[in-house]
């Protein structure tokens, strides 16, 4: 019988196999940020151990970095010691870090990709729940917990338990108005949040095939929002172009040699999946999240259901519970929902494709009165590639705020944070009550959402601004 791509990945890189335990895989690329790993590296010390594989395993400073001011000393005084543990560990472990200040310096899943390290067909991990986004090159990237990030830097292995696969065939082409977080946010609302638990999800059909990398990653980013082990996706003409030529990419012959055994990693046409899911992408819609799980969601042109309307006994609690947290009341149109505060960034949405579709909303606009808009680059190169073609100076005008990368208003461990009460369009990829600070509360939308948001002042998409375009600066 034919094999998933999930499925010849992860044979690829047994490197012990044996009855009834777990097979043991080779790890060939290892991310670290500064706050799954001071544990990690406490324990090699304790045990005298050393990092097996300095040469694949990376680090940068992502989640307490702070988004102004980056050459002052940190105030937060928790932020400061993450910050400083990592750069002693990595010193004395000889692991390669990209601090604050850093070039390539941002969100651990936008440096993987952008330097080329992660590649087809690889094992990636990571001490974090996205390293999901990596599937998006037909990697098998999972996010691990501290001790696992400890063998994996003693041994470049791990004991991985055995997955189940899913199938998400999106068949047609997405509307023009819709992008792949809307597609990702249909997803999750449709599986649930326990949806894909125990998969590795792999995404195909055409409405994936077309869609670019930076669209992809965003995808299998959330993958792990629809509780899944991992999201996949067939690499293909798209994914070469994008690997090819970056800094750690294969050049010459050994490049030729990648394309060919990467050209392999499909799924075989008679490769049976446990689970297969069919959506139509014609049938989708700008999505937003309404409730305090991102699987509570619902196209933008339809109403804050009714908990009553859930037939889940679970279901109905927690729509109420997300209603009251969120201070939303039933059958209140989702275009009418006021918002004060925006956020365009994160490791699902922080990549310069983000930047150029919330920047083309944006020009010539201004942002809603009262409005705070943070845009924040995902990394460095990011931060660089947007000023070279002149969008941070589209976002400044429109009066958004441009700042460093990092992980920012994604979660409450940087400055960047909600106060009680208030309310974000956001790209990141969590709304849990108080991911984005104690008290705050977040709908998750794409990034052309987001900006139009910014601009009307509630909830909204771009076909609610035709109209709205004054020269900027007026
Ligand atoms: C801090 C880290 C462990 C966490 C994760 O695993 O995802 C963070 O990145 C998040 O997005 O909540
Ligand atoms: S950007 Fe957000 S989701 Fe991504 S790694 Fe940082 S905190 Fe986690």
């Amino acid at each position: 019988m034919g094999r998933t791509l999930a499925e010849k990945v992860w044979d690829d890189h047994v490197v012990r196999r044996a009855e009834g335990e777990p097979d043991l895989l080779f790890i060939d690329l290892h991310l670290l940020h500064e706050v799954t790993s001071p544990q990690a590296f406490d324990g090699l010390r304790q045990n005298g151990r050393e990092v097996r594989r300095t040469d694949l395993t990376i680090a940068t400073e992502d989640h307490n970095t702070p988004t102004l001011d980056i050459d002052k000393p940190i105030a937060d005084p928790v932020s400061r010691t993450q910050l400083e543990t990592l750069r002693k560990n990595c010193a004395d472990f000889g692991v390669r870090l990209h601090p604050l200040g850093d070039d390539e310096q941002g969100v651990v899943h936008v440096v993987g990709p952008q330097l080329g390290l992660t590649q087809p067909g690889m094992t990636v991990v990571c001490g974090d729940s996205h390293t999901s986004t990596h599937g998006a090159f037909g990697a098998l990237a999972f996010g691990i917990g501290t001790s696992q990030v400890e063998h994996v830097l003693a041994t470049q292995t791990l004991p991985m338990a055995p997955f189940r696969t899913m199938a998400i065939t999106v068949d047609g082409e997405l509307p023009d108005d819709v992008t792949a977080k809307d597609l990702i946010l249909a997803v999750i609302a449709k599986i649930g949040t326990g949806g894909g638990q125990g998969y590795v999800i792999e995404y195909r059909g055409e409405a994936v095939e077309k869609l670019s990398m930076e669209a992809r990653m965003t995808i299998c980013n959330m993958s792990i929002e629809a509780g899944a082990r991992a999201g996949m996706i067939a690499p293909d003409a798209t994914t070469f172009e994008y690997v090819r030529g970056r800094d750690h990419a294969p050049r010459g012959a050994d490049w030729d040699a990648a394309v060919e055994y990467w050209k392999t990693l499909r799924t075989d046409d008679d490769a049976v999946f446990d689970h297969e899911v069919v959506i139509d992408a014609t049938e989708l819609a700008p999505f937003v999240t309404w409730g305090t799980n991102p699987g509570q969601g619902a196209p933008l042109s339809e109403s804050v259901p009714d908990p009553a309307s859930f037939e889940d006994e679970g279901a109905k609690l927690a729509a109420e519970k997300a209603l009251e947290y969120m201070g939303l009341t039933a059958g209140q149109p989702l275009r009418e929902v006021p918002v004060d505060t925006v956020f365009v960034g994160s490791c699902t949405n922080g990549r310069i494709e983000d930047l150029r579709s919330a920047a083309a909303v944006l020009e010539g606009r201004q942002v809603a009165d009262g409005m705070r808009m943070l845009v924040v680059p995902g990394s460095v190169r990011v931060a660089l590639q947007a000023v070279a073609e002149g969008l941070d100076k589209v976002f400044t005008a429109a009066g958004a705020e441009w700042r460093h990368a990092g992980c920012s208003m994604c979660l409450g461990m940087n400055p960047d944070q909600l106060k009680p009460g208030e309310r974000a369009a956001s790209t990141s990829n969590r709304n849990f009550e108080g991911r984005q600070g104690k008290g705050g509360r977040t709908h998750l939308v794409s990034p052309q959402v987001a900006a139009a948001t910014a601009v009307l002042g509630h909830l909204a998409s771009p076909a609610d601004l035709s109209g709205v375009r004054e020269p900027a600066g007026v």
